[in-house]
């Protein structure tokens, strides 16, 4: 008899063919009352997991029959306490990781009400370009790019 073929974990670094997990991300924006972007919200990795500390965007792993604006509903009530108004999609992003195979789905909210609770205990931070916290996120310096090419901004667009 034959031995069982051995499969790699699909999520394993060492399988070529492991797939994307999608991934909804919030940048929140602060407009003015023009409707000039200003600020936008960064937050730390908690404790414990990957990356632990370093700066992102909120968001998580969308669950089975989720939608993106869904997922990130969820994440954003889950990790900040707060309930959003719409996604508006803005950008997708892969990024292999050896961890995880990432597809980031970035939508930009404008609209969110409550009041902002760590519940991850988590930190918080209101940025602009450049970007002072660190160290940030590789996923999070595309995004910075993107705004930078947005805002007009020369000259580095974080710190480290
Ligand atoms: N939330 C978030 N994740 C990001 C960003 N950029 C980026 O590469 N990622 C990656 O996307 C994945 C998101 O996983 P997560 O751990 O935050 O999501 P989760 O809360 O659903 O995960 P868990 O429940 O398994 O802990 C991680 O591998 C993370 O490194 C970002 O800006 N925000």
């Amino acid at each position: 008899m034959s031995e069982p073929m051995k499969t790699l974990p699909t999520n394993s670094p060492y399988n070529p063919d492991r797939r994307p997990v999608d991934v909804a991300v919030g940048v929140l924006v602060c407009r003015d009352a023009e409707g000039h972007e200003g600020e936008f919200l960064l937050t730390s990795r908690p404790a414990g997991k990957v990356y632990a500390g370093y700066w992102e965007y909120p968001g998580g792993k969308l669950e089975a029959g989720e939608t993106v604006e869904e997922a990130l509903r969820r994440e954003l009530q889950e990790e900040l306490g707060i309930t959003i108004g719409a996604a508006h999609p803005w950008k997708i992003e892969e990024m292999d990781y050896p961890h995880a195979r990432v597809r980031l789905h970035f939508c930009k909210v404008y609209d969110w009400q409550g009041e902002f609770q760590m519940r991850e205990q988590q930190q918080m931070a209101w940025q602009t370009l450049p970007v002072q916290v660190q160290p940030v996120l590789p996923g999070t310096v595309p995004v910075l790019q993107w705004f930078a090419a947005e805002r007009g901004h020369a000259g580095p667009t974080h710190i480290g």
